[in-house]
């Protein structure tokens, strides 16, 4: 008979919510939740995890009711390439459900909560392609309709509308300062967050302005740790060693990285006694893992899937897949501003990651939303190396295997903003890759033609 968690019989009392987040998936739970929970001055930081995405129809998720059931507990098992080290994480204090507008606004309201940290993926905070909130977006209209009606009561689905709601009640409930850590993979997540967030309180109230100037910090986050999805072997392994029954388990890789820059204006916990740095000048930290780590696994996603590969680890042990990866790498990384020690350092090292045989990081998982990816972790590289009269070979394969993905070879498309993309690969291979590169803002002949030499040798090499 399996135990299953709940806080009494763990024996640690939650600790005061202080940190709201939104988007309390996989990713969020071994990273920010590991370190809130070994932080020296833990007890006095929980979070309040609430799902990221609202649907009118609550959807059935094991997950949530699981950390709905446990108090908010899970375990984490870290896998190492000897075995699993499994830990119960207690610092979530409190779970709940996406529609809980009451609870998202009282806990604004209270002063207690200084920071909102949010990890709702990329397409979650709306922005349209020059990275200003998506006012076309019926749904991000139809909320800050609602609220510019002063329906303060009803739910609100989209991201930045949920963080206008809870500024708007902090104000009124002259509850001071608060911060704004957005931990997603995209390039200055902070200004990104503050921009959306401000364009939402604009059409909403623009006197909410004033008082976001006043009161209101935004921190810029470079996040690391591969957190695939756990599968049901994860669960009942870690169930046969512990004895304990979790839905909500969590698994992910040793290696942890948290790099964080700007200012909090109500305190923050003593992450860095778990090791997360706070620097002046973040760029760097992310260009390289952006790049590195995240554009080598949309090139892994994309062209490894199309020749059968599933995971990570499978993509990799290929050396046909490793060749490409190094090739990316070799462009990615004069658009790194590091020593070459460093970035060799760090390429080994990613290497050591994704040769994790353990780690089932699905390349499915990947794939998903590539139209919010490609633009930022391999467009940039092309861009910059065509600007010197060169055609990035590596970066081009990324962009050749989203051509073969959109058109239905490798992992399945996931990706509402692929709306506008799929009409343009309807057709052969070769009007395909102009489509596609023309959307992407590659519309130069010699980006085109290394686009499609490269579809069609992807192509060919799935026999
Ligand atoms: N998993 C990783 O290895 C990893 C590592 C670093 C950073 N991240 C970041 O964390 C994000 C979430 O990853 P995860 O592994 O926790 O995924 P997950 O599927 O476990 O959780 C995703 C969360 O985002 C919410 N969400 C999804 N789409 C949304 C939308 N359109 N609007 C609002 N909310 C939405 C979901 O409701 C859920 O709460 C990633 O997109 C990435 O930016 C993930
Ligand atoms: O999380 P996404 O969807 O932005 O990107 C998929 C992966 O590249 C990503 O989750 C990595 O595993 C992660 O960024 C590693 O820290």
């Amino acid at each position: 008979m399996s135990a299953t968690l709940n806080r009494a019989e763990y024996g640690r009392p939650a600790a005061p919510i202080r940190i709201i987040h939104l988007g309390i998936g996989n990713f969020t739970r071994a990273h920010q939740a590991w370190y809130t929970e070994h932080a020296s001055d833990a007890d006095e930081w929980g979070i309040a995890g609430f799902p990221g995405r609202t649907t009118l129809v609550p959807r059935p998720s094991p997950r949530d009711d699981a950390l709905d059931a446990q108090d908010g507990l899970y375990q984490l098992v870290i896998k190492n390439a000897e075995g699993d080290q499994v830990e119960v994480i207690s610092s979530v204090s409190a779970t709940f459900r996406s529609h809980d507008i009451t609870s998202w606004v009282e806990l604004f309201a209270d002063p207690n909560v200084a920071i909102v940290t949010s990890t709702i993926t990329e397409a979650g905070y709306c922005r349209d392609k020059d990275g200003n909130l998506d006012l076309g977006n019926p749904d991000v209209i139809a909320d800050l309709d609602k609220l510019r009606a002063g329906r303060l009561d009803v739910p609100v689905f989209t991201g930045p509308a949920k963080f206008v709601r809870g500024l708007l009640a902090r104000r009124q409930a002259e509850a001071g300062p608060i911060t704004f850590v957005p931990c997603d993979n995209i390039p200055n997540n902070g200004e990104m967050a503050e921009r959306v967030i401000r364009q939402g309180a604009e059409y909403v109230d623009a006197t909410l302005l004033d008082w976001i100037d006043a009161n209101v910090g935004f921190v810029t986050t470079m996040v690391d740790r591969i957190t695939p999805r756990a599968t049901d072997d994860d669960r009942e392994r870690v169930e046969a060693a512990t004895g304990i029954e979790d839905p909500g388990l969590v698994v992910t890789e040793p290696f942890t990285e948290w790099v964080l820059a700007g200012e909090f204006k109500a305190g923050r916990p003593h992450w860095e006694s778990m090791g997360a740095a706070f620097v002046d000048d973040i760029v760097p930290h992310e260009l390289r893992k952006l790049y590195l780590l995240n554009g080598s696994h949309s090139l892994m996603a994309y062209c490894a899937s199309v020749i059968g590969r599933t995971t990570v680890y499978e993509a990799i042990s290929d050396p046909r897949v490793r060749g490409w990866v190094e090739q990316w790498w070799d462009d990615a990384v004069t658009q790194v501003p590091l020593p070459a020690e460093e970035l060799d350092a760090y390429r080994a090292s990613l290497l050591e990651r994704f040769g994790n045989p353990r780690m089932k990081d699905q390349l499915a998982r990947i794939a998903m939303d590539g139209s919010q990816k490609l633009p930022i972790r391999i467009v940039p590289t092309i861009k910059a190396l065509l600007g010197q009269g060169i055609v990035a070979k590596g970066a081009t394969r990324a962009v050749a295997g989203w051509v073969l993905h959109l058109r239905g070879l490798g992992a399945p498309v996931d990706d509402a903003g692929a709306a506008p993309v799929l009409p343009l690969v309807a057709g052969d291979l070769a009007s395909s890759v102009r489509g596609v590169c023309g959307w992407l803002g590659l519309d130069d002949d010699r980006v085109v033609a290394a686009v499609l030499e490269h579809a069609e040798e992807l192509e060919a090499s799935r026999a």
